[in-house]
């Protein structure tokens, strides 16, 4: 059965995998992937992205556990659903003494369907690369080369596992654009990553995994919903903690103090933020280094990274 745009693309059900040895990397975890999505997988080190993610591609049968990429089983239906999928895996492995058009050429060979070398080279700038040699290039460009050759089948699905590692701040943001783009014109893109501000700038929903197991999902927004926002400052020379207003009048819901340095946290950043400011005001007093920071995905993270349950 192939999907239609109102079905999931990608389906993952209670997916478990384990390695020779009784490893559990991957233990039950279940999520989707709407047609047009982009969809990013975070997690430490070890959490099971890239073991995930080979599983969508079919390179591994699952243990336990149920995939469907585009209607398909992506291990036994492996015919059915790889033309449609492009994927670019975490080390690419080419010739390296093959130019950068020779590689696009060989790999163009392999893949019904092709969209012309060139046009695949110019989606990720490499055009002015094609005839230096694999081996020459940077680790950017080789990560551009990676994804200009998983963009050659024109997929209805993209696998990026960690896209952007190694690629400079300009090569992040042109990557970034350029799957905006193709998500905008309806291909599905799943990828995995360690850059937080990638996952919430990029990602339409994420799955933060730890442990082999989804610890938190949703759109970013919803993910960093209920975490607290900071307030950090230094103490004006000559007062306490007990001169300010009453912390709990602010809106602050915990608090220490770090020799001068004052850290609070706050579910009501702005109440927080006005009562500390007109006090300052009134006071006649600067609140050095004050740093206010709403509630991130980065806090999200390291509360599970540092376990479940511990309180940031
Ligand atoms: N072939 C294997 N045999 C045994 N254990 C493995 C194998 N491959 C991976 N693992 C283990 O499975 C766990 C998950 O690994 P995986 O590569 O999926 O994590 P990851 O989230 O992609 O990590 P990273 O961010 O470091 O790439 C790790 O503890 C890893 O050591």
């Amino acid at each position: 059965m192939d999907t239609n745009e109102h079905e999931h693309v990608i389906e993952v059900t209670d997916l478990r995998r384990v390695y020779g040895g009784g490893f559990e990397a991957v233990r039950g975890i279940t999520f989707s992937v709407g047609r047009g999505e982009i969809f990013a997988l975070l997690g430490t080190n070890g959490a099971g992205k890239t073991s995930t993610v080979e599983l969508l591609e079919g390179l591994a049968r699952p243990a336990g556990g149920r995939v469907r990429v585009l209607g398909h089983d992506p291990y036994e239906e492996r015919t059915a659903v790889r033309p449609r999928v492009g994927v670019m895996l975490q080390e690419g492995g080419f010739p390296s003494e093959l130019t950068v058009a020779e590689t696009a050429r060989m790999w163009a060979g392999c893949v019904s369907g092709a969209r012309p070398e060139q046009e695949a080279l110019a989606l990720v700038g490499l055009t002015e690369k094609a005839g230096v040699r694999v081996k020459q290039l940077s680790g950017g460009e080789r990560r551009r080369l990676d994804l200009s050759l998983a963009l050659l089948g024109e997929p209805e699905v993209l696998f990026l596992d960690e896209p952007t590692t190694g690629l400079d701040a300009e090569g992040r943001r042109d990557t970034w654009e350029l799957v905006r783009a193709l998500r905008d014109g309806g291909t599905t893109v799943l990828l995995t990553t360690h850059y937080l501000e990638e996952a919430e700038g990029l990602a339409d929903r994420i799955a933060i995994l730890h442990d082999g197991r989804i610890a938190a999902a949703g759109t970013p927004a919803e993910v960093t919903a209920g975490r607290p926002s900071r307030i950090s400052f230094r103490l004006p020379d000559g007062y306490l903690l007990g001169d300010l207003p009453p912390l709990g009048e602010l809106g602050v819901c915990g608090h220490e103090v770090d020799g001068e340095v004052v850290r609070l946290r706050t579910r009501e950043l702005q109440r927080a933020a006005t009562g500390l400011l007109v006090w300052a005001e009134e006071a006649r007093v600067e609140l050095r280094g004050l740093d206010v920071r709403s509630a991130s995905l980065e806090e999200t993270f390291l509360g599970i990274a540092r376990e479940q349950g511990v309180a940031v």
